[in-house]
């Protein structure tokens, strides 16, 4: 099922939000959401699924609208909010068995459902217990099995991994990208590893805009206009740093942070600088120990675009 976002606005009093913003998500792909707190992440969430209403714009989901179809939207969306709300008193069969009727489960099927739900998230050693009694890693696999219990083609998942521990973060990324092969998922994160991970393209959200689009080697591709360089060079480091500043196809020099004789060195736009190097320290007999190209690190690319 595809996923249409048209020139999507929410304006919070004098605050845009999110400030018009439009893309496509194609049936079957896992798409991460990934930007700085407060960038507007949630907030579009809630636009796509119905829970709140878009001051401009809107989102069909195989061309339904979510202003003209509401219900039928929330029909094919599953969704998992941020803090994941859950009725902890209630055990998680219980629970289940709610969200089952709440979402208009056939009711012949819930108990089927339930198994389902049990099983795909790993549920099945707790699934007595009550929400209180389950570790975060647990809630958030009920998170998931709620918003999945109606089958829906969407999976709408707000930063479904915040606060788990590294095991957990692990076991939760297995499951969304199983669940991904077979429906469309959208996934926030302000954690680019956890993207990068799970997703096949990111869209990359600053201050309400759309400031990146693509899969994780695009992204760096892109961003990989100016060739960087990591040499070490035994002479003393003042010296060395001036010299390479001097050269004409550098743009920029920075000594490498606890690595003593290593530098960054950054070329121009369409230069390289491997040669002038060499021959730099040849000129003035500094043994070069090591150049290495350096790729762009999508930590980079996310913080030139959102800073
Ligand atoms: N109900 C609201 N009323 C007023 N402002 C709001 C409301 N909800 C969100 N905002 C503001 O809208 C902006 C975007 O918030 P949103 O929660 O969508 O960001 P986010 O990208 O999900 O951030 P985070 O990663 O911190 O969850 C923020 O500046 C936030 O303060």
């Amino acid at each position: 099922m595809s996923i249409v976002v048209e020139n999507l606005t929410k304006q919070y009093g004098v605050q845009k939000a999110v400030n018009d913003i439009s893309f496509e998500v194609k049936t079957g792909e896992v798409v991460g959401f990934l930007g700085p707190n407060g960038a507007g992440k949630s907030t579009t969430m809630k636009m796509i699924t119905c829970y709140m209403a878009p001051s401009a714009g809107d989102v069909r989901l195989d061309g339904v609208s979510v202003l003209e179809q509401p219900e039928e939207v929330k029909k094919k969306i599953g969704y998992l909010p941020e803090n994941n709300p859950l009725y902890t008193d209630m055990p998680i069969v219980e629970y289940l068995r709610f969200a089952a009727e709440i979402q208009g489960v056939e009711p012949s099927k819930i108990p089927t459902r339930i198994g389902e739900m049990i099983e795909m998230c790993g549920l099945d050693l707790e699934k007595h217990k009550k929400i209180n009694e389950l570790s975060k890693g647990y809630r958030q696999r009920v998170g998931i099995a709620q918003a999945m219990i109606h089958d829906p083609e969407v999976l709408i998942l707000d930063e479904p991994t915040t606060g788990l521990d590294p095991n957990q973060i692990i076991e939760i990324r297995k499951l969304i990208k199983k669940l991904g092969k077979e429906k469309t998922v959208i996934l926030s994160s302000h954690i680019l590893s956890e993207v990068e991970a799970t997703c096949d393209r990111i869209l990359i959200i600053n201050r309400g805009n759309i400031v990146a689009d693509g899969s994780s080697e695009n992204l760096r591709k892109q961003a990989q206009g100016q060739e960087l360089l990591t040499v070490s060079i035994e002479a003393e480091a003042k010296e060395v740093e001036a010299a390479l500043r001097d050269l004409a196809s550098v743009e920029k020099v920075a000594a490498v942070d606890g690595k003593e004789g290593f530098y960054q060195v950054q070329s121009k736009p369409e230069k390289a600088s491997r040669k002038a190097i060499f021959d730099l320290c040849v000129e003035k007999k500094w043994y070069l120990m090591e150049m290495t190209g350096t790729e762009t690190r999508l930590e980079d690319v996310f913080r030139d675009l959102t800073n």
